[in-house]
């Protein structure tokens, strides 16, 4: 259990910056997928080759996210069967900047991965690349232990040292946000949109509005 299961990304995004938040190319490959949150398994493959993705599901614990660097858009990562046994290994997610294939066998399954796309050309799992370094996913540094939030909105890291402050900080604005009506929303939101248009206005912008 990490305490981040109930933490949407949207709300990690509010107190994260935007380094800690993956670009829009790592996608959930089925929807509606679960929000999951785990921490990271890392791994490194060198572009065309997943050996170290393969051997991944044999070491990553129960629970955690395997993330892989790749940067190799030509060859898939995994398949069908890699997911199965990662799945029934209790891997959480596979987070991949790249490929994989086999999706429908995935979709079946319901293991979720979030990745670039899916080509139907295996890789070759023949080269040593890493595990639990720091690796680049998703224009993101994601670090061993890192944990990682993932839904249908994105996917968030939070960093290993900052997870109780990040918790903390989330909760507590979660708090806010379910005991705040639609009504008080509007008022305040309305007026701070009126008050900033009317000083812009004041200070010879050109916006017309009726
Ligand atoms: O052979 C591969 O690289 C991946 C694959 O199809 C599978 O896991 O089913
Ligand atoms: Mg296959």
């Amino acid at each position: 259990m990490t305490g981040f299961a109930d933490i949407p990304p949207t709300t990690l995004a509010d107190v994260l910056d935007r380094s800690r938040v993956m670009d829009i190319g790592i996608r959930p490959l089925w929807t509606p997928v679960p929000r999951v949150a785990g921490p990271a398994f890392t791994v490194r493959c060198p572009p065309g080759d997943n050996l170290m993705l393969h051997a991944a599901i044999y070491r990553a614990e129960p629970g955690s996210v395997v993330v892989v660097e790749s940067g190799d858009l030509d060859h898939a990562l995994a398949g069908g069967n890699v997911c199965a046994v990662a799945h029934r290994r209790g891997i959480a997610a596979f987070v991949l900047d790249g490929l994989i294939r086999d999706l429908g066998e995935v979709r079946e399954l319901g293991f979720p991965v979030f990745a670039r796309g899916v080509i139907p050309i295996p890789g070759t799992k023949s080269r040593l690349g890493a595990h639990g370094e720091p690796v680049r996913c998703g224009g993101v540094t994601v670090g061993p232990g890192d944990i990682v939030v993932a839904d249908e909105e994105g996917v968030v890291v939070v960093p290993a040292a900052r997870h109780d402050e990040v918790r903390t900080a989330a909760r507590a604005r979660l708090a806010k946000e379910e005991a705040e009506t639609l009504d008080d929303w509007e008022r305040a939101h309305r007026a701070r949109i009126e008050k900033t248009l009317s000083e812009q206005t004041a200070l010879g912008g050109t916006a017309s509005t009726a």
